[in-house]
């Protein structure tokens, strides 16, 4: 591998007598990761099913290390929202914030969703998750991991966070900001990362980080926690951005991350750094530990700083189409009444935590449950998502053994002539009883209703 001359004079000065070792860390097979999604399945309910070869990664709970013959992302449990595939060390950063139930979270830069996920994860259905990612496109493939993860409390933007910080200033309880980064940690997983960087290399990306983590500051209550991170080794992306935020905003502090074998402490360079407690932060290097690479620093903001009232959103008084009350009835997910809310005949379950909306690019404001079309209730992909098997009545299960399963997911239709135990109408498909969409059945037959996008290529 072909690393510039600048990079490794800096990792030299860096590392000091570990650079042989980290240069040695390329020799080395890039490392597979996937972590199971809690809201769906247990730990150990998943290990019990798994299809692969699985290796716990030990400092993730819930993450594990494959092989890459395995093919994870072509499997029905895939579709099912089951996991998300994802580098080791960056499973990390959501990992270490404390999410607790009901908490308002906000995760900055988060397209694909890696970290957003595991946030709505670790809610359990409480709370609220606002996701924003700047790029329009990206925060199309966000939309969609979110919502295969089954994520309800739900809010995806694709907006300037300074903007963001102007119209939620104190508003949440904790603030992920997965900066973007010139990525040093990523070179062996990606060698075209190697030419980004010397077109856009740490300093290109120390002063979007330097804007980013002031609006994510602005951001929290008064208690309120953010995780900082980034895929990479630079001290003016890493410590020297959270340096910048202390010195900027001395109502932050930062505050320790649980220590496991292999963290390495932030680098203290001066006695700022030392009063700033610099070495709170956590480097993961891949000569260190089994993963690529990473940056945290969590930070805690004052609790005697100033608050900011938020005026809640009003209830919604929307006299609700007598079809989808209807098909309600045999939902019982914890829908109420005074969350939905219907527009463009589109029908959301929006969060009672999520203030009047205005103003910034909404892809998404709430769980979407459907739509109504004609005067009859279509149920949605993403509701499909968000349901547990049991929290409807009508139900196709499947083993993943079943050919039918990726039939389904390709788009088919499929037939069930000789069997006589379903009931027409909507029906949630499942594998192994966990949903995977919808479809309507009528005499032997289900019409696939599942999502054209999302299809088994
Ligand atoms: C390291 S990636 C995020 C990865 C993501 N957190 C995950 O785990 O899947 C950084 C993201 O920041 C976005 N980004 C770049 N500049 C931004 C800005 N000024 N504000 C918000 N997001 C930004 C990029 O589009 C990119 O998706």
């Amino acid at each position: 591998m072909n690393l510039p001359q600048n990079y490794l004079d800096a990792m030299k000065e860096l590392l000091k007598e570990d650079y042989e070792d980290y240069l040695a860390s390329f020799e080395e097979k890039r490392l597979y990761g996937l972590r199971i999604n809690t809201l769906k399945i247990s730990v150990e309910d998943f290990l019990k099913i798994s299809p692969f070869e699985l290796e716990p990664i030990p400092w993730i709970e819930n993450g594990f290390y494959f092989h890459e013959e395995d093919k994870p992302a072509k499997h029905p449990y895939y579709f099912a929202g089951l996991y998300y595939i994802q580098e080791p060390s960056a499973m990390t950063p959501a990992n270490v914030l404390p999410v607790e139930d009901g908490d308002v979270v906000f995760d900055m830069c988060a397209a694909p969703g890696g970290k957003s996920t595991e946030l709505g994860a670790k809610l359990d259905r409480t709370g609220l998750l606002i996701t924003n990612d700047i790029s329009n496109s990206r925060a199309k493939a966000l939309l969609k991991n979110v919502e295969v993860f089954g994520i309800p409390n739900l809010c995806v933007l694709s907006e300037d966070p300074k903007k963001i910080a102007d119209r939620f200033t104190g508003f949440f309880d904790k603030v992920l900001i997965d900066a973007p980064c010139s990525g040093e940690g990523m070179f062996r997983k990606d060698n075209k990362l190697i030419k980004s960087w010397e077109k856009n290399g740490p300093e290109f990306y120390s002063k979007i980080q330097r804007d980013i983590v002031l609006s994510g500051a602005d951001m929290l209550k008064p208690g309120g926690k953010m995780l900082y991170s980034t895929c990479t080794f630079s001290k003016l992306e890493d410590e020297e951005t959270i340096r910048h935020l202390l010195r900027e905003r001395p109502e932050m502090h930062l505050i320790p991350i649980p220590s496991y074998e292999g963290f390495c402490p932030g680098i203290i360079e001066n006695e700022e750094d030392t009063a700033m407690q610099i070495e709170k932060c956590v480097r993961i290097f891949p000569h260190k530990m089994q993963g690529e690479g990473h940056f945290l620093a969590l930070l805690e903001k004052d609790t005697d700083a100033p608050e900011n009232y938020h005026a809640k959103r009003k209830p919604s008084t929307e006299k609700l189409p007598e079809e989808l009350l209807e098909f309600l009835s045999h939902v019982t997910f914890p829908v109420q009444k005074q969350d939905i809310f219907i527009r463009d005949s589109k029908v959301y379950q929006v969060s009672p935590e999520m203030p009047q909306e205005g103003g910034l690019r909404i892809m998404r404001n709430g769980l979407l449950l459907g739509e109504m079309k004609k005067n009859r209730f279509e149920p949605s992909q993403a509701l499909a998502m968000a349901l547990q098997m049991s929290e409807y009545d009508k139900i196709i299960n499947l083993p993943v053994s079943d050919e039918r399963v990726v039939k389904y997911l390709k788009g088919e239709t499929l037939d069930f002539e000789n069997e006589n135990d379903y009931q027409d109408g909507w029906n949630l498909f499942c594998v192994d009883g966990y949903p995977l969409g919808w479809g309507k059945y009528s005499k032997g037959a289900l019409k696939n209703k599942y999502l054209a996008g999302w299809r088994w290529q």
